[in-house]
């Protein structure tokens, strides 16, 4: 994958950065969930979180205010309702003008208009007639017989004369200056192709079209569900060895940025029997209260306290490690029909998850949000990585297009993650890079 353009679109999803083998995965069948022996690659688990979510690509239609709608994909084509502009109209401030009075002017240049009654913005112009020049602002509706505008810092004198005096302005060609009808959008043109991600640029067009709603698959409703004995709530003190909930916020704001309003729980405790009545609690909800997908972070590794792996005991629900790193260890199943992912524990570990696992496959299902910007770019420093592994190195991309780590590997180190605004990926079987080594980037 090469290029800026390269992945902003579905089919990126499964085709870049082979990373992680998938050889001689063995699934160990206990009561419960499933254990993958060893490591699975990261397409593997993007393709299975597709399975687990695909069924929401069939949420019902229905219209957005274009505030909610920011950040979705679009359900439906978008026809224009109207032309754009709606009205010739002058793309200066100027005089309007019929080119055909420059016929016979001296050598093709100058020669003097009366000036006729100021064209306002708003205003509906009367007929231009000959020999006149009409004042006419940036905007204003060209008035019936002009066909072209002399900005007025060109007129002799070069300002606005009172009606019925005289000015003089250079030749102009038909056309100068003048914004047609329909010749940024033609009415009944679809403008937005379904699955469009509704982004600021889209979300101005539809408003310049004067919509106040565009169609839109219902928003999907996603619970994240903090989990750990140590967690602390902001706003608390932190008692001996608790710390503070980052994850809960952390996703909120990657969802939020990805158009996505989700829901946060927390769950403070290693007791999977409180967590299992959370989930029982999440699968009960009915109606819009009901979450489609649960995101849980904390207790899926090999601790002797793994809250999420023994809650999820018992349901569809499979753990494996991924060939990647941060994000090794996840998890993803249905509890009573409630699809989750679960994420590990280190903030850095889940800010990665939803950027490489589970924000691909939103952008491949339903359009939105965008894929992440991809491009390759020289290594400002050496660097090395742990074989047969995908490293997802925190970075930001210079101003002379050279890319540099920010922190460590380290899954912990929130700081060094606000520090990045890109992410550098190392594929596996990659060990060693050295500097100027080109690497994947992608601008988060
Ligand atoms: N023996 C092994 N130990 C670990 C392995 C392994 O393969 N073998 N994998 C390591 C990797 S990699 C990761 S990642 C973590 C994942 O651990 P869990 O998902 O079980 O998460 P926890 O143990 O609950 O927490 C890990 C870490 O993150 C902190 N945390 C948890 N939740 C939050 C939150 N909401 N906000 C901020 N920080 C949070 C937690 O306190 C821990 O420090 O396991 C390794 N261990
Ligand atoms: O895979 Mo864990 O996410 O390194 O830190």
């Amino acid at each position: 994958m090469t290029g800026p353009a390269a992945g902003t679109g579905p089919a990126h999803v499964h085709n870049h950065l082979e990373t992680g083998t998938g050889k001689g995965v063995h699934e160990n069948s206990r009561a419960g969930h499933r254990s993958v022996q060893e490591h699975r690659s990261v397409q593997e688990h993007r393709a299975r979180i597709a399975a687990l979510i695909a069924p929401l690509a069939a949420r019902p239609l229905e219209r957005l205010p274009l505030r909610a709608a920011l950040g979705t994909a679009l359900g439906s084509d978008l026809v224009a309702p109207v032309d754009l502009p709606p009205f010739d109209n002058s793309q200066m401030d100027g005089f309007a003008v019929r080119s055909v009075d420059f016929r016979g002017a001296v050598g093709g240049g100058a020669r003097e208009f009366t000036v006729g009654a100021a064209i306002p913005a708003g205003a509906v112009p009367v007929p231009l007639a000959p020999g006149h020049a009409a004042p006419i602002m940036t905007g204003a509706m060209m008035p019936e017989g002009a066909d072209a505008v002399v900005p007025v810092e060109r007129a002799e004198p070069p300002r606005f004369p009172e009606e019925g005096a005289t000015v003089s302005l250079p030749s102009v060609e038909a056309g100068t200056y003048v914004r047609r009808t329909g010749s940024d959008v033609a009415a009944g043109a679809v403008v937005l192709a379904a699955g469009t991600a509704m982004g600021a640029p889209q979300i101005g067009l539809a408003a310049g079209l004067g919509l106040s709603t565009v169609p839109v698959r219902r928003p999907v409703r996603i619970t994240l569900l903090s989990t750990g004995a140590e967690l602390a709530a902001a706003g608390t003190r932190l008692a001996p060895g608790q710390i503070y909930d980052a994850n809960g916020m952390l996703l909120w704001a990657a969802l939020r940025e990805a158009g996505i309003a989700a829901a946060n729980v927390a769950v403070r405790s290693d007791d999977p029997d409180e967590l299992r009545r959370e989930l029982e609690r999440l699968a009960g909800l009915e109606g819009e209260a009901r979450p489609d997908v649960v995101i849980t972070t904390g207790g899926v590794s090999k601790g002797a306290f793994e809250a999420t792996k023994l809650a999820l005991d018992g349901h569809d629900v499979e753990f494996a490690h991924l060939a990647m790193q941060p994000g090794g260890p996840q998890g993803l199943g249905t509890f009573e029909g409630l699809p989750v992912v679960a994420f590990p524990g280190n903030p850095v570990s889940c800010w990665i998850s939803w950027e490489v696992l589970l924000r691909p496959v939103l952008a491949e299902l339903f359009g939105a949000p965008r894929g992440r910007r991809r491009l390759r770019a020289p290594l400002a420093e050496a660097l090395t990585s742990p074989p047969g592994k995908l490293q997802v190195r925190r970075a930001r991309l210079r101003a002379d297009g050279c890319v540099e780590l920010v922190g460590g590997p380290g899954s912990h180190l929130l700081g060094a993650l606000a520090a990045s605004d890109a992410l550098a990926m190392v594929p596996d079987g990659v060990t060693e890079l050295e500097v100027g080594a080109e690497v994947e980037v992608w601008l988060t």
